[in-house]
């Protein structure tokens, strides 16, 4: 009975790819077509025959992207119907359905179904692909009245299959196996702020890029011009998690780490944890404020000012009230400044006035040539320049943190011991911790050049133009002889949907007043209440998906509670949903791995993990000396046991480059260290950059310098014990841990 199953299933698939094929197959010729159409010059022009092209490229590049499992799931219904689950929604030409999007609620069923509540399911079927093969069938009977005429009840297979194989380095979708209460937390609702806790393993980055797919797929209309951003602690976990959502099918996402999300600045991790925490804090939005008042400056005396051989006299006065006027207009302070100038302008040019007939008594010549002999008179200018300096972010926040006396004057609620913290040499190079004081900057400062926006009418005006284009695109089309199944409305807005696309993705890097429509932030933990400013400013609608657990929080600037964490933005408007399964670590170590934290006074939320590993954590005791040599001696084995996997030696302080130095000479290029050598089999990193990635074994050296750190959280060496899916190995020299002694 398997075995016809097994044929059924394996027909019914071969049937989804040869319609997969199919679609492509139209996709490709009506793309040669319009290609061929534009080569013999039909086309009104170029952009146009380009626009048909984006369209076509697009359709294609996603059926090319599902090609891996394509379908993984089928479910039985009470009324009869059977339906197959996969990435994409597949129709027969004449619009039956074949397959449904994984992400149409009707699929809510085949992830949220149990025995105890069938929701009209009666089995659920999961389809294990090899290619395009169906390899083995899984069957969970929900509805007991079948279980009598079926023996392939294989429960978790599917499942447990994806736990145990080898990691590559990069994470993969989990869109066959997502679990229900993972389930429920994709598909929860777009508005406010959703924070999703959870221990190690529980699937929260995996939770976090598929909700993310779902979510653009399910309110396409509303993200599709404003987008969704999606912003990790570094930029090796992007690169980590950078094939996720291509493999769901979605490209529409801005991808960012916390340090990229200043436009065209590029930073380095910010070295003192200390200068990250004070850097943080949220009273650092008063101190970049001053600053920008500290620009803002009135001289102490009188100031003459020479102007064609005539002496003009600038008053305190007079700039205090041109100040306050120009304040008064509630504009950042470059776009303020245009009034602040030409106020003191005009009543110069009243005093240049003055002077001139003073000397020329009857001669009522035109004088309106002198405003433009005070407006760019040596003197005038650089008065005025020193009263109200135009600013970029840059120089606002590179002066603040490089002169102590701008620095002491704008942080008066600093100590001193603070204020040192913050002092560092002119044109040092931008840290992650520095990016919301720049994007604050930014905001206070305005734009330099303060050209307004497009108005209304300008839009519509070019709305009307597009639509015009559009038609005599589709009039141009069919006189090719395409044939044209859209509507000139329907290829206007795909073209505009792409255009913001693009965009959305260009303006992240271009334009930092971009608001997303969503924004998903991933090891939440870790950001600083000046980085929540940041982020609530990029996406005022505040609505947020927020997943971490609070237990690995390893920056000091980062968060003990969500609840201080979120209430400075979020007040109390926020949702929290917690994953309870670890399905990264065996329970071995991950039982060990929270009694370690615990030990340590730390509050976790130890999640129960889905399977037994094969070993216990092994533990070497050794000499301080012999670290690195330990280490040496026993990679062989540790090597051997994940048979082919990737290993991880992680590591703090002086012992990283060593352990790398040290392994580099037996393993040559195997070997890699820090960011972007995930590709590596061997690689060598601090527990920092470990963070939210996972290997076959990991190596933790010295592990009771991880908790002891001067500056280092129990959180690190929490983070570094749960990272294995296979095997854990300590090499300790200075003591082991209280709770994992044995
Ligand atoms: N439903 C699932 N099906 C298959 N694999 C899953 C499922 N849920 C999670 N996983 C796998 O478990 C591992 C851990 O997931 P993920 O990295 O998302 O966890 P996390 O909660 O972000 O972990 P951490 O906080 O420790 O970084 C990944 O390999 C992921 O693919």
């Amino acid at each position: 009975m398997h075995d016809a199953d097994l044929a059924h299933e394996r027909d019914y698939v071969a049937g989804l790819y040869a319609r997969l094929d199919e679609l492509r197959a139209e996709k490709r010729a009506q793309l040669a077509q319009v290609r061929r159409a534009g080569a013999v010059g039909t086309m009104q022009n170029v952009s146009e025959r380009d626009a048909f092209a984006a369209l076509y490229e697009d359709r294609l590049a996603q059926l090319d992207a599902v090609d891996d499992r394509l379908v993984f799931g089928r479910l039985d219904l009470d009324s009869g119907e059977e339906q197959y689950i996969g990435r994409i929604g597949l129709t027969t030409e004449d619009l039956q359905r074949l397959m449904v999007d994984w992400r149409a609620p009707e699929a809510g069923h085949f992830y949220q179904a149990t025995a105890f509540d069938r929701q009209g399911v009666r089995r659920r079927r999961h389809l294990i692909l090899q290619g395009r093969t169906v390899k083995a069938i899984e069957d969970d009977v929900l509805d007991a009245g079948m279980l009598a005429d079926n023996d392939s009840l294989q429960g978790e297979g599917a499942l447990l299959a994806a736990l145990n194989s080898k990691r590559t380095g990069r994470m993969s979708d989990i869109v066959g196996t997502i679990q229900s209460e993972q389930d429920r937390i994709i598909r929860s609702s777009i508005s406010g702020a959703l924070v999703v806790q959870g221990g190690p393993g529980t699937g929260k980055t995996a939770v976090a890029l598929h909700r993310a797919a779902y979510l653009l797929y399910t309110h396409r209309e509303r993200l599709k011009t404003a987008g969704v951003l999606l912003v990790g602690p570094s930029s090796s976990f992007m690169n980590y998690i950078e094939r996720v959502l291509p493999s769901l099918g979605e490209t529409g996402v801005v991808m960012a780490s916390v340090g990229r999300l200043m436009p065209g600045i590029t930073t380095v991790a910010e070295p003192e944890s200390d200068v990250a925490a004070v850097k943080g804090r949220l009273d650092m939005a008063d101190v970049v404020a001053n600053a920008v008042a500290n620009r803002q400056r009135t001289p102490p005396a009188d100031r003459i000012l020479e102007v064609d051989g005539r002496k003009l006299v600038l008053t305190p006065r007079q700039v205090r009230r041109a100040r306050d006027r120009a304040r008064a207009t509630g504009k950042p302070h470059n776009e303020a400044r245009v009034s602040f100038v030409k106020m003191l302008l005009r009543e110069l040019t009243e005093q240049m006035t003055e002077l001139v007939e003073a000397g020329n008594i009857g001669n009522n010549a035109d004088r309106s040539y002198l405003a433009e002999d005070v407006r760019s008179a040596r003197d005038v200018r650089i008065a005025l320049n020193l009263c109200w300096m135009p600013m970029t972010p840059e120089k606002l926040i590179d002066e603040l943190l490089s002169k102590p006396a701008i620095l002491e004057a704008c942080t008066p609620n600093l100590t001193p011991a603070e204020r040192a913290l913050l002092l560092r040499p002119a044109g040092a190079p931008w840290t992650e911790s520095d990016v919301p004081l720049l994007d604050e900057a930014a905001e206070l400062l305005g734009e330099l050049d303060a050209a307004a926006g497009r108005g209304l009418a300008q839009q519509e005006s070019d709305r009307a133009r597009d639509l015009a284009n559009a038609k005599q695109t589709l009039v141009n089309m069919e006189t090719a002889g395409v044939d044209v199944l859209i509507t000139a409305e329907e290829l206007m807005d795909q073209n505009q949907e792409r255009e913001t696309r693009l965009t959305a993705a260009e303006r992240a890097t271009t334009d930092r007043s971009w608001a997303f429509g969503h924004i998903v932030v991933d090891e939440a933990q870790e950001l600083s209440p000046m980085q929540w400013r940041l982020l609530v400013r990029r996406c005022p609608l505040k609505s947020f998906t927020i997943v971490g657990d609070i237990a690995q929080t390893s920056s000091v600037a980062g968060a003990n509670s969500w609840q201080s964490a979120l209430a400075p933005m979020f007040g109390d408007r926020w949702q929290l949903e917690e994953l309870t399964v670890n399905y990264r670590t065996p329970s071995q170590i991950a039982e060990a791995a929270a009694r370690m934290a615990t030990a340590a006074g730390l509050v976790v939320s130890a999640p129960k993990a889905v399977r037994e590993g094969r070993w216990d954590p092994v533990i070497d005791r050794v000499d301080a000396d012999q670290i690195v040599s330990r280490l040496v001696e026993v990679l062989p084995e540790e090597l051997a046991a994940i048979e082919g996997g990737l290993l991880a030696v992680i590591a703090d302080g002086p012992l990283l480059p060593a352990a790398g130095k040290a392994l580099r000479e037996v393993y040559g290029r195997r070997v890699g260290t820090g960011a972007g050598s995930y590709a590596q089999d061997i690689v060598v990193i601090s527990p920092r950059e470990a963070k939210g990635l996972e290997f076959d074994g990991v190596v933790v050296l010295e592990p009771t310098a991880m908790l002891n750190h001067e500056h280092g959280r129990v959180g690190d060496l929490y983070v570094a014990m749960t990272r294995p899916t296979q095997r854990l190995r300590l090499i300790a020299a200075a003591g082991v841990p209280a709770g994992i002694e044995d």
